[in-house]
């Protein structure tokens, strides 16, 4: 039974329905309007962000508000520069026969590739700057766009629509639906959803539907993440190249995952005729993915997608039929026995994502190869550890092995000295404290120095590092002077420049 989408059934009709993304919708509105008193300067809008967000949705709600015919064209669906300037063309130079203006709706325009489609480029160029017609341009990557093309249009960018926002959204549609959703269901969906709307409804129509299949909403949060498997289902056992190369991009897994994905599969779906071919590809795909990580090249990153799905399916020349019970990645299962995989993947990523100021997603899909160099050189490796606090687990991920291991204990020892050093200068810096002359000494090694201080300062014992004096209620007093600033009795003399200390922070790699 295929039910009918919601993310259709639910797509707002008008513009005040569009969440989120407000100054958006009212600069796009307060374009449309401008097409009442003539043709405007910008003939034509770029509605730009990540994907399930709404662009789409405000431009046909536009059409909507403003009782505007409308005409859709997806610009990677027909490339060429004939296909647009007939289509496009034709349909933003003429009036409808009702006398109503049309406006032209393009989506994917960033997604014109190549040489074959330089005509389409200029085509799409001369339709934003003659159209007697509204135009709107939707794309995710506005960068993707030409410069001519960004300067002859007006940009109206999209965000991601923020997590209460998609948390009200699906609770709506809960009750809307008549059905029992968990706080915990809707909450873990939004989470995932990574404010794209979009995917937000389709996993929680995708867990409902299995829900009820089942009769029981626990097993939605697993249902709703089952995507994977039936996506290397479709990978593996599919007769489309096209499809297999397309489910790669929509499933929320990077390469360097899926690529264990298929590895572990592959021998339970491939004859053993067809096994040697399946992993030669596949092998070609970790050659690509192993120069991505070390040449930072995300482009290559497309041939690797291209080789471990399309390519493997290709190698496969005999159908196995009957119930397969795909599963995920051993070296995941292994990771999974002391702590989630997913979960030390997403809790890095989300990490690398704050630190960049990016999304975790993005984090996932491109930075983790950037840190795992950044950790393995031995001289950032600690400071990056520290600066984003990584666990044992996560260390241990982005390394490629295991957290019982001496590499992972090494680093993750450097990284907590690292920051013990840091709270202590931090701590001497906001009392303006003192450097006791056995600090002065040992500077040509200062990690010893500061350790032996912050022992101090963390366990309040006496003063200045010496072994001896561990009796907290013998010197209580004098070490509290002496430790931050206060008269001493042993001479302490006033602290180097603090800047010093700053200067050998881990912040400074
Ligand atoms: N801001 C929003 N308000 C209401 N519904 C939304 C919003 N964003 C997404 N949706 C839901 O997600 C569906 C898909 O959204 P839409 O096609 O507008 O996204 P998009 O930003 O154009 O994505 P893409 O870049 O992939 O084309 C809509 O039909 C709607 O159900």
């Amino acid at each position: 039974m295929t039910a009918i989408k919601w993310t259709e059934k639910y797509r707002p009709r008008r513009l005040k329905e569009v969440l989120g993304n407000g100054k958006a919708v009212s600069e796009l509105e307060a374009w449309a309007r401008s097409w009442e008193r003539g043709i405007p300067e910008k003939r034509a809008v770029v509605l730009y962000g990540p994907a399930g967000v709404g662009k789409t949705s405000a431009a046909l709600a536009l059409a909507e508000e403003m009782g505007w015919d409308q005409i859709e064209m997806n610009a990677s669906d027909s490339r060429t520069a004939a296909a647009i300037s007939k289509v496009a063309g034709a349909a933003a130079r003429m009036m409808t026969f009702s006398g109503k203006k049309r406006l032209v709706i393009l989506d994917e325009a960033d997604n014109l590739y190549g040489s074959a489609d330089r005509g389409g480029s200029a085509a799409m160029l001369r339709l934003v700057k003659e159209a007697d017609q509204p135009v709107v341009l939707i794309a995710n990557d506005y960068y993707g766009l030409s410069k001519p093309l960004r300067e002859g249009t007006l940009g109206i960018q999209f965000r991601r629509i923020t997590k209460s926002t998609v948390l009200s959204a699906l609770r709506e549609i809960c009750r809307a639906e008549g059905a029992a959703c968990t706080p915990e269901l809707v909450e873990e969906i939004a989470d995932m959803a990574n404010g794209d709307l979009r995917s937000g409804i389709n996993d929680l129509q995708a867990a409902l539907e299995g829900a009820r299949e089942v009769g029981e909403v626990a097993t939605a949060v697993r249902d709703a993440k089952a995507s994977i498997f039936d996506g290397v289902a479709k990978i593996l056992r599919g007769s489309s190249l096209g499809e297999a190369v397309q489910i790669a991009w929509s499933l929320d897994e990077s390469p360097e995952d899926l690529v264990h994905w298929i590895d572990e599969n592959l021998p339970l779906v491939y004859k053993p005729a067809d096994l040697a071919a399946g992993y030669e590809r596949l092998s070609r795909a970790d050659v690509f993915l192993g120069r991505v990580r070390r040449r930072q090249n995300y482009g290559l990153w497309r041939y690797a997608s291209f080789m471990m799905t399309g390519g493997v399916q290709a190698a496969r020349t005999e159908k196995k039929g009957g119930y397969i019970p795909f599963r995920p990645p051993s070296y995941w299962r292994r990771m999974g026995q002391t702590k989630g995989a997913r979960q030390v993947r997403e809790s890095a990523a989300k990490k690398i994502g704050r630190h960049c100021h990016i999304s975790s997603r993005m984090a996932k899909g491109e930075m983790m190869g950037l840190f795992a160099l950044l950790l393995k050189d031995p001289d950032t490796g600690p400071k990056v550890a520290a600066l984003l606090d990584f666990t044992v687990e996560e260390i241990a991920l982005l390394l490629g092995t295991k957290p019982t291991t001496k590499k992972v204990s090494k680093l993750y020892d450097a990284a907590r000295e690292l920051l013990e050093e840091e709270r202590v200068s931090e701590i001497e810096i906001a009392w303006g404290g003192t450097k006791k002359p056995e600090q002065t000494e040992k500077r040509e090694r200062p990690r010893r120095a500061d350790k032996t201080k912050s022992d101090a300062v963390g366990e309040g014992e006496s003063g200045a590092g010496s072994e001896e004096s561990d009796r907290e209620d013998e010197k209580a007093e004098p070490v509290e002077e002496a430790e931050f600033g206060g008269p001493s009795d042993q001479g302490a003399e006033p602290m180097e420049p603090e800047k010093d200390d700053r200067q050998r922070s881990l912040f400074d790699f």
